[in-house]
């Protein structure tokens, strides 16, 4: 027979009174419902744990006291709910609310909900996630710094001739020689044949040819013995050749190394071997030369400023960099993916790009190549401090010979004469502010730049 009107509540209450010394000592908290979802019974440790007065809350309902309990659920629904965390107050909690049937009748009279405090499980676990996006962050940072990320190749047919030339020449040891203009990535090509290749887990030893004096250039590359010159150490020292001994050496700037020495890296070339100076000794070594160049090898080695042999020697797989501004297609590319790289070493951010200074980063010529591009968005990335990269933001001398085509760009359609002149000084009052400067940089006299501000309204 089922329980009938308060009938379940007195069954229930029974039940409760025979267990309540124990369930007063139990660790868990734990609320008993009736079939109401009114609170019949609170043990101590709720009390402690949620910080709800337990006289407050008996003969109350559930989804008063705590709205986010899932007590009146299980009433309704007649099925537990396991292993489900809330909020109570500012404690979480983890609970398991259990229907309680009439043990004759299988009828329904109530629920009961044990609970754990896992507050302090949760704050450790923020920590925890806090802690793991910091390192997720610095990996970032830091990989950026060692500069191992992968490079961009873009859709620039010329760049992908190269990345498969430089793909091809990481299967096989052959010399490679990489031309292109200063900054265009020689060394980020250099170290893609590297890291590619089956030498990546040894030395890439990069050399700036240029940057090295004449007269230690010799001892840098191939080393010295004890004695070998006054000032040389005493214990003799390994040259970078001997360092990249199974790896690769790039030899950065090859044009500017002096006629005499390109005879010995001539010979290191042949016989894959070298002395250190003022040695006897020859070392055999495995080093794979990959030599790179923004100086035109060729017309130097017709002025016989370069040897031809050594550029046979070296030309065997011949790489070439086109400089920016021939694969402008690919700046959009280049611009994401630097803000990219740059923001998460400056633990910034991803900035936008405000559609005008993006015009003026599209049609800029980029002297400099890639290395003035990233130059130029790392600066505006110091400078933006509000998630948006401006015209401000960027160098003047972007602006400066850009306002035309900026314009031109600009507007959907044709603009009347009147309308560019007012654009361009608007536009040149609000980036550089100073009327005196104004007139300097649109050639014209102070006295005209008035009248042209009072004549086209221009508020300043
Ligand atoms: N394809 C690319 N992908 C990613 N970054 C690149 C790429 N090309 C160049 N860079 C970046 O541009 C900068 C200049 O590249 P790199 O030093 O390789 O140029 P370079 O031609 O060797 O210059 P230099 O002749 O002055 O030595 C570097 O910061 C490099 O990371």
């Amino acid at each position: 027979m089922g329980a009938e009107g308060g009938a379940p509540v007195k069954i229930l209450s029974e039940m409760i009174n025979s267990i309540e010394i124990i369930l007063n000592h139990v660790h868990e908290g734990i609320v008993i419902a009736d079939r109401d979802g009114k609170v019949l019974y609170v043990n101590e440790a709720n009390e402690r744990i949620t910080g709800l007065e337990n006289s407050k809350i008996l003969g109350k309902y559930v989804k008063d006291v705590a709205p986010e309990s899932s007590i009146p659920e299980v009433i309704k629904t007649g099925k537990e709910k396991l292993g489900v965390k809330t909020r109570v107050n500012d404690r979480y909690v983890i609970s398991n609310i259990v229907p309680i049937k009439e043990k004759e009748s299988g009828e329904l009279i109530g629920a009961i909900s044990v609970f754990l405090d896992i507050t302090e499980l949760e704050t450790l676990n923020a920590k925890l996630i806090k802690a793991q996006e910091k390192i997720n962050k610095l990996s970032l940072q830091l990989s950026s710094f060692m500069g191992n990320e992968e490079p961009i190749i873009g859709k620039n047919a010329k760049m992908q001739k190269a990345f498969s030339l430089a793909l091809k020449a990481a299967n096989v040891n052959s010399n490679v020689l990489i031309t292109g203009e200063s900054g265009t990535g020689k060394e980020v090509v250099a170290k893609f044949i590297h890291e590619k290749g089956t030498r990546k887990n040894k030395p890439f030893v990069a050399v700036n040819c240029g940057a090295i004096p004449e007269n230690l250039l010799e001892s840098e590359l191939f080393g010295y013995e004890a004695g070998a010159f006054t000032g040389a150490s005493s214990r003799g020292k390994p040259g970078l050749f001997e360092q990249a001994n199974g790896g690769t050496i790039f030899l950065d700037e090859i044009g500017d190394m002096p006629y005499p020495l390109q005879v010995k890296l001539l010979r290191v070339l042949q016989e894959k071997e070298i002395m250190r100076v003022g040695g006897t000794q020859k070392i055999k070594l495995d080093v794979r030369v990959i030599a790179a160049t923004n100086r035109d090898i060729e017309a130097m080695v017709k002025e016989k400023k370069f040897r031809e042999d050594l550029y046979y020697r070296l030309n065997v797989i011949k790489i070439d960099l086109p400089p920016l501004k021939e694969r402008k297609e690919d700046l959009p590319l280049y611009i994401s993916y630097f803000l990219n790289k740059l923001s998460s070493r400056l633990g910034k951010e991803k900035p936008k790009v405000a559609s005008a200074a993006m015009k003026l980063l599209l049609n800029y010529d980029y002297p400099g190549n890639i290395r003035e591009l990233e130059n130029i968005l790392e600066n505006s990335l110091i400078i933006d401090d509000d998630g948006s990269i401006t015209v401000e933001d960027l160098p003047e001398y972007l602006l400066k010979g850009n306002t035309y085509k900026y314009f031109d760009l600009l507007k959907e359609r044709w603009p009347k004469l009147y309308e560019v002149e007012k654009s361009v000084i608007e536009e040149s009052i609000r980036v550089f502010k100073n009327k005196t400067k104004v007139a300097e940089i649109l050639g014209i006299p102070r006295s005209t730049l008035y009248r042209k501000i009072k004549e086209y309204g221009i508020k300043c």
